[in-house]
């Protein structure tokens, strides 16, 4: 990839120069559409308030601070602006952890109020009882209260909150959750906090901003009110990519804020850009220009399939893919990876469907069919905390080369609890050696897979202290076990439950298809992604719980009540919600774009399609097409 510092600069970016320069300095929102270079913007951004505000940074020890959504994010940006010490790039669950780890005494009060509160809702519920309510809900509430009213008397002895992965507070550990939720309540709560944030961070950009959550925006713009002109807060992203739900969205713009737009996209062909702008043009309006130059500014290509919901999605598939090989002038469309740039990039949402073909049904079902709606949205947008062992320490143990090599090493130093980046050599050695035959057997368990295998692979590796788990986890698989206060809902229980039953090896599926390393990925995974062939597979997932719904989009189905009180009542609906993760996908594409929806009444389907415009003009392709290969 080309150097983001090195690409010529846009209006945006002298604007942007303009704010980080002046005797007063602004705050402003980029709001801009897909390709337009925003991450491209930012980086620049950041080199010049580095570059040029460097010895002031370095005489008052303060710092550029960079907040963006992934650690493999912050990573690339850092590298962009050459790992330089007066850039602080991190996630925003790491930045805040900084801002609020030393204000101990108000982490204590916070958790305290927040136990409280926990108790409050229990004892209300309480209070409504009728002679209907079971008495396995009066037990586990009753139970749930008493282990609160523990963990209230044990935070008293705590000396030191951490951050770990899950919370439990008897033990001063803060989970992810928290931070998200404390901090911001830390930052507006306290003048000095608000202070000593911005004299250490004169300038805090953010980037994918649509996705930060409300409090942490609030917390941040009360930061940049009290310092009056002293810091530069500034926002990189754009609403229409908002596709996680905790998401802001829209930055309202205070007074005095600069509003920075980057109408142009430099990314998609002019085809891939009409469609990308046709998605658009039902919310804010947004158009793009191209970006690219007459020479490089390539026509493109686009494709629309309407073929049947039915049992032979995935052949029909593959004969999209062979169909396009014939008849584009991009090559081939073969399901090999699309990493070398030759093959097609498919693009689902995660589906039922997805999970049979790659071999993970059993586990999709365990977080759909009895999860909370939280673990449902965290399992399909790659983050399930369930699965964060796997991810992290089993499955990098058990794909390495043998029991010694140095990724299992690595990965026990980072994530496990045998030792912690900190312990000295000889230790490691030691405890290395002890824990060889528990790393042997875990490996044995995992080639092996079969039922069960994810909850013996997991007991294994908590037991022998391989992994350091979340203790919602760790409470599951050992309920006498240490975490023994922590209170889990009968959801999250019902879904642990199914998930340990699974095979292992639908795991290391799931993980393949997350990690993009298949030619599938998820249409929230693909987030700021670009390739030059993309298929955008659209199909309704079953079942009454319904965030996205394309045949609602193109009006093939009709909205259901619930959805017209939203839209009438002005809230988020289903349309907006599947407009914007349409968006992001079609975006992706650099230079040609294949769109397949699946529908159960396809004649329907292919009369709403062409009334909605989004084809630019062109024939929606059927089954009769295919059927000509
Ligand atoms: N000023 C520029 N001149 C030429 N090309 C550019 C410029 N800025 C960005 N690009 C190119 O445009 C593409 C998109 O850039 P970038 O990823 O920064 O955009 P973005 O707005 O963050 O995208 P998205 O929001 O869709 O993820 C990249 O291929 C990048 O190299």
């Amino acid at each position: 990839m080309r150097s983001r510092i090195s690409a010529p600069d846009t209006p945006a970016d002298i604007t942007l120069r303009r704010l980080l320069d002046g005797d007063q300095l602004q705050s402003f929102v980029v709001v801009a559409g897909a390709g337009s270079g925003k991450t491209t913007s930012l980086v620049k951004a950041l080199d010049h308030a580095a570059t040029r505000h460097g010895p002031r940074l370095r005489a008052r020890t303060q710092q550029v601070a960079c907040i963006t959504y992934t650690e493999v994010a912050a990573k690339e940006i850092h590298a962009d602006v050459g790992n330089s010490p007066l850039v602080s790039v991190s996630t925003i669950h790491s930045y805040l952890w900084t801002l609020v780890r030393p204000f101990q005494k108000d982490i204590g009060l916070w958790v305290g109020r927040h136990i409280e509160d926990a108790m409050g809702e229990i004892k209300e519920k309480q209070q409504k009882y009728t002679s209907r309510t079971r008495p396995t809900t009066i037990a586990k509430d009753s139970s749930d209260l008493n282990k609160l009213g523990i963990q209230l008397q044990m935070t008293q002895e705590v000396a030191r909150y951490s951050y770990g992965i899950g919370s439990d507070y008897a033990k001063g550990i803060l989970g992810h959750e928290d931070i998200v939720t404390m901090v911001p309540d830390l930052i507006l709560d306290n003048a000095l906090l608000r202070r000593i944030i911005a004299s250490k961070y004169p300038f805090i950009f953010v980037d994918e901003s649509q996705d930060t959550f409300h409090k942490v925006v609030e917390a941040l713009k009360a930061v940049d009110a009290q310092a009056q002109g002293a810091i530069c807060l500034g926002f990189f992203g754009d609403p229409m990519q908002n596709i996680f739900q905790r998401g802001v969205g829209v930055i309202s713009q205070e007074a005095g804020w600069e509003r920075v737009e980057k109408p142009e996209n430099f990314r998609s062909s002019k085809k891939v850009l009409s469609v990308i702008n046709q998605v658009r043009s039902e919310a804010d309006g947004i158009v793009q220009v191209t970006g690219r130059s007459p020479e490089d500014g390539k026509n493109g290509e686009f494709f629309f399939f309407v073929l049947p919901a039915d049992d032979r999605r995935s052949e029909q598939l593959d004969d999209v893919r062979t169909w396009l090989g014939q008849h584009s002038d991009a090559g081939s469309w073969a399901a090999n990876s699309a990493e070398d740039g030759s093959g097609a990039k498919i693009l689902m949402i995660v589906h039922r469907m997805v999970a049979n073909r790659m071999g993970f049904a059993h586990l999709y079902a365990a977080f759909h069919d009895s999860g909370s709606s939280s673990l449902k949205q965290t399992f399909d947008e790659g983050s399930a905390w369930p699965l964060r062992p796997f991810e992290e320490v089993i499955l990098p143990i058990c794909e390495a080369g043998s029991v010694d090599s140095p990724a299992v090493i690595a990965a026990l130093r980072k994530h496990g609890g045998v030792f912690n980046a900190d312990t000295p050599e000889q230790d490691v050695k030691k405890k290395l050696a002890l824990a060889r035959d528990a790393v042997s057997d875990l490996r044995k368990v995992v080639s092996e897979g079969g039922s069960s295998s994810t909850g013996k692979a997991l007991t294994l590796a908590v037991t022998a202290g391989l992994v350091a788990p979340d203790p919602r986890l760790s409470f599951y698989l050992e309920p006498e076990g240490p975490h023994r206060d922590i209170v889990l809902t009968s959801e999250t229980r019902e879904a642990l439950g199914a998930f340990t039953r699974c095979d292992v090896d639908e795991i290391a599926a799931y993980f393949k298809y997350i990690r993009q390393e298949s030619p599938y990925s998820t249409q929230h995974g693909t987030k700021g992604a670009e390739f030059s062939k993309v298929i955008v597979v659209l199909d309704d997932e079953e079942g009454k719980y319904q965030l996205y719904s394309y045949e609602k989009l193109f009006g093939i189905k009709e909205l259901s009540e619930t959805d017209k009180r939203n839209i009438a009542a002005g809230k988020e609906s289903v349309l907006e919600r599947t407009r914007r993760l349409l968006y992001v996908c079609v975006s992706r594409a650099i230079d040609s774009l294949a769109v397949v929806v699946f529908a159960k009444n396809t004649t329907e389907a292919k009369l709403a399609i062409e009334k909605s415009n989004i084809t630019a003009g062109g024939r929606v392709l059927t089954e009769a097409d295919l059927a000509h290969l």
